[in-house]
């Protein structure tokens, strides 16, 4: 078998089409824009080329986006006066911090400093427990896009056994507990399981999100598993995840490709999350 590969660049594409459809009614209806304000600081480059990316994805489905370049000197006490403003600020319906910051500024507390309802990449403690409550709408960007693609397949999540591979807040938690609310038995492996290979052998869904090419391989895979890779990792200038997609495809019957998976989707999610959070208003 070779599996199918999950677009998600195309899928992500469809997802701003209607977003963009969307945004005109709303602003026909009620005269809202919805706005989104990224906040990056310091110069690391990849950081650089994702806020490029958010900014470019925003204009091109109608929403209005507000960007602060900062230098890595910025003191934290600046970056919460911004984040104040913005919280303020009626035209800006999602505040975005790009992680990660400069070391000497607390992540947490500036994370936490955004409004929960403005916090569109859904790491604020409020939207956490609401998650972890199965409540609430504003899921971080990456799970989301993940549940995205999975439904996608046409096959059914409840009663799946989903093995997700990575723990943290961002990315493996929240993924969980999306599974979980999707009625999946769920497995989240770390760096401390003891037997991946053993754990994965019994996953008829598969999400890595760790940043190690070929964790992945082939003969720890099941016969027919969907298999999503969130992982990325830059190796002789070119992005790669955390699966060997050569052996991989042989055996799953849907696997996300590196780049053009996991990562466009992330983008359709927050801008799907700013739409969402503005139509509260
Ligand atoms: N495409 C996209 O849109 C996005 C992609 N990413 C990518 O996803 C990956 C994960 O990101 P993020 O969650 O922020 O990363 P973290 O570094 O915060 O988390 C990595 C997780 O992987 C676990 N881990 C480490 N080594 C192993 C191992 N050998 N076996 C099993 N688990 C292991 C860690 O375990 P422990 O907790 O025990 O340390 C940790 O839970 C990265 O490659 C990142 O670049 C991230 C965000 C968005
Ligand atoms: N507050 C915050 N929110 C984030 O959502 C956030 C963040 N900080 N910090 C960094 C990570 C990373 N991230 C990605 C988004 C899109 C792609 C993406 O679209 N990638 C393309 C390829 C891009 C390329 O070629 O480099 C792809 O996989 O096809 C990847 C990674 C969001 N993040």
């Amino acid at each position: 078998m070779t599996a199918k590969v999950l677009d998600g660049k195309k899928f992500a594409k469809e997802i701003k089409e209607n977003l963009a459809k969307e945004i005109k009614e709303l602003y026909d209806s009620k005269g809202i824009v919805p706005g989104l304000a990224v906040v990056l600081a310091g110069d690391d480059d990849a950081s650089q080329v994702y806020v490029d990316m958010k900014e470019k994805a925003c204009a091109s489905i109608g929403m209005y986006s507000k960007s602060f370049r900062l230098p890595s000197t910025v003191a934290q006490s600046e970056l919460l006066d911004i984040i104040d403003q913005l919280n303020r600020d009626d035209k800006i319906h999602g505040i975005l911090i790009q992680l990660p910051l400069p070391e000497a500024i607390d992540e947490k507390v500036v994370s936490n400093r955004i409004h929960p309802e403005k916090d569109i990449d859904g790491f604020h403690p409020i939207n956490n427990g609401r998650l972890l409550l199965g409540e609430g709408d504003l899921a971080p960007c990456t799970p989301l896009g993940i549940i995205e693609l999975i439904k996608s397949t046409g096959i059914e999540i409840s009663g799946k056994h989903a093995v997700v591979i990575g723990r943290s807040n961002i990315v493996g938690k929240p993924t969980g507990m999306l599974l979980l609310k999707e009625n999946a038995t769920v497995t989240i492996c770390h760096s401390k399981t003891k037997d991946l290979a053993l754990q994965l052998k019994e996953a008829d869904i598969i999400v890595s999100a760790v940043g190690i090419p070929n964790l992945v391989r082939g003969y720890m895979v099941k016969e027919g598993a969907i298999v999503i890779d969130a992982g990325t990792r830059v190796v002789d200038n070119k992005l790669v995840g955390d699966v060997n997609y050569t052996e991989v495809e042989k055996i799953a019957s849907w696997i996300t490709p590196v780049p053009g998976g996991v990562g466009p989707m992330t983008i359709a999610m927050l801008l799907r999350n700013t739409f969402k959070a503005a139509l509260k208003r």
